[in-house]
């Protein structure tokens, strides 16, 4: 017999706590493992990824039913409480008789009866007892941190960055669902020709908001749809596709993009030129550089030339390209709604560590750069250190680059006057409930 959804959710959760493992890839295979339907495999996510969104919460509630730190719990026990108090606290539409039936029966599988004893005592308790307030928590970050699940070293950076209003707002939103966008594919189709297509194949959907190619799927399952295959629009956030829109590539341009898998934006530069020109995207992992293939071929583009390389080694390509991309790898602390793994995983080193691979490769990517063209960096990340901070020592290393104001002409405006900041543009999640994003584009003196 199969795994049910909760005993492959444990599965999930335990593995993840151990071993740091990502979210969306074990649950990736879990699904294809377990053979769920659609129904069960979207509980699935919704279990674990909640459960690892609102941790810090979950143990706030469970530690006054413990008689003991919650680290001396074997890891499936914690875990196996927090993904039942999960759904008892915030799935409405989960019985919590059935949550509670559920845990005992999988705690007596996999433990002793005095383990299921205790599961179904601690539960039975969290259901008769009132809940332990986030008021009585006397220190503010602390209270944050607690409430909204979001580790308290990553608070203050923040604070210190962005203050205490804008973090709060960025933490409550990193706990809502993220919306699923879609880029329209141009060289196919228009916006409103495509909206129609979905309706015809039963996806309720929206123009966005943000920018002019976005679309949000308010309802059905749009990977399966005819218009997907055909290769009419590709997932992608929207903060996401404004890069593409700060690079500007025009058709029969020299484009590289440097930190390309698995593609998205490779695809959108190519489909701003018309598929005409040529876009060479590199990336580190030769099996990530596949992705970008499929996706290639998927969308009908075909100028666009993948292969595996260490963008920081690029010393043969000087000065041969109109337009250079670093979408650079980063902490990713602009997603944490989409991937809330990253709150537990990284730590403050990290963004040191990543922040020097960041600079090693703009340096490299800026030599491809020819006379008079522009150079774009952007993030998944909203930490100064990574954006801010990285691209104002690149400028004073590099005086032939300069910050190129006329971003702001190709940008919404509405996120221009908001955002932009000398050049510098920062997306918060909370501002169209977008992944948080940062993009600046820098150009070459002739
Ligand atoms: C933010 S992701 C890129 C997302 C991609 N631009 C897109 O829009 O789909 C960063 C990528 O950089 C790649 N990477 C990391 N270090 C690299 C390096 N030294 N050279 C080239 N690529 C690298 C990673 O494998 C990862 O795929």
């Amino acid at each position: 017999m199969g795994k049910t959804v909760r005993e492959a959710a444990l599965d999930v959760l335990v593995k993840i706590e151990k071993n740091q493992a990502y979210s969306h890839l074990l649950l990736n295979d879990t699904r294809k493992k377990a053979g769920l339907d659609r129904r069960d495999s979207a509980l699935l996510t919704e279990i674990v990824y909640g459960t690892i969104q609102r941790k810090l919460t979950l143990d706030f509630y469970l530690q006054p039913l413990i008689k003991k730190d919650l680290k001396k719990l074997d890891t499936w026990v914690l875990v196996l409480l927090r993904l039942s108090i999960y759904q008892m606290v915030y799935l409405d539409r989960v019985p919590e008789r059935a949550v509670v039936h559920e845990a005992v029966t999988i705690a007596k599988y996999n433990g002793h009866k005095g383990i299921s004893g205790m599961v179904n005592g601690v539960l039975r308790g969290f259901q008769r007892a009132e809940r332990p307030s986030f008021e009585d928590i006397q220190d503010p970050i602390e209270r944050l941190s607690i409430e909204t699940s979001h580790p308290v070293w990553l608070l203050k950076r923040w604070i210190s960055q962005y203050g205490q209003e804008e973090t709060r707002a960025m933490c409550i939103e990193n706990l809502l669902p993220a919306p699923v966008s879609m880029r329209v594919n141009q060289t196919k189709t228009t916006r409103d020709d495509l909206l129609l297509q979905l309706e015809k194949e039963g996806i309720e959907a929206k123009p966005a908001e943000l920018t002019s190619e976005g679309i949000i799927i308010e309802k059905g399952p749009v990977f399966e749809t005819e218009a997907y295959l055909q290769g009419l629009m590709t997932a992608q956030d929207e903060s996401s596709m404004m890069v593409a829109l700060a690079l500007s590539p025009e058709p029969g341009m020299d484009v590289l993009d440097t930190c390309a898998a698995p593609g998205g934006k490779t695809t959108h530069l190519a489909e701003q030129m018309n598929n005409q020109g040529s876009v060479l995207a590199l990336d580190l992992h030769p099996q990530k550089v596949k992705l970008i293939q499929q996706q290639a071929k998927r969308l009908s583009l075909s100028i666009i030339k993948a292969e595996a390389m260490d963008a920081r080694k690029l010393v043969d390509h000087k000065e041969l390209y109109d337009r250079v991309l670093v979408d650079a790898p980063c902490t990713g602390f602009g997603v944490l709604k989409r991937k809330p793994d990253i709150k537990w995983a990284k730590s403050e080193r990290d963004v040191t560590q990543i922040a020097t691979i960041q600079a090693d490769i703009l340096a490299a990517a800026s030599t491809c750069v020819k006379k008079d063209g522009l150079l774009v960096y952007s993030t998944c990340t909203v930490d100064k250190a990574e954006n801010e901070e990285t691209i104002q020592a690149f400028i004073q290393n590099n005086p032939d680059f300069s910050l190129d104001e006329t971003i702001s002409e190709r940008l919404p405006k509405h996120i221009v006057s908001k955002r932009l900041n000398q050049g510098m543009l920062t997306v918060l999640p909370q501002d169209y409930q977008s992944d948080g994003f940062f993009i600046t584009a820098l150009r070459r003196n002739s």
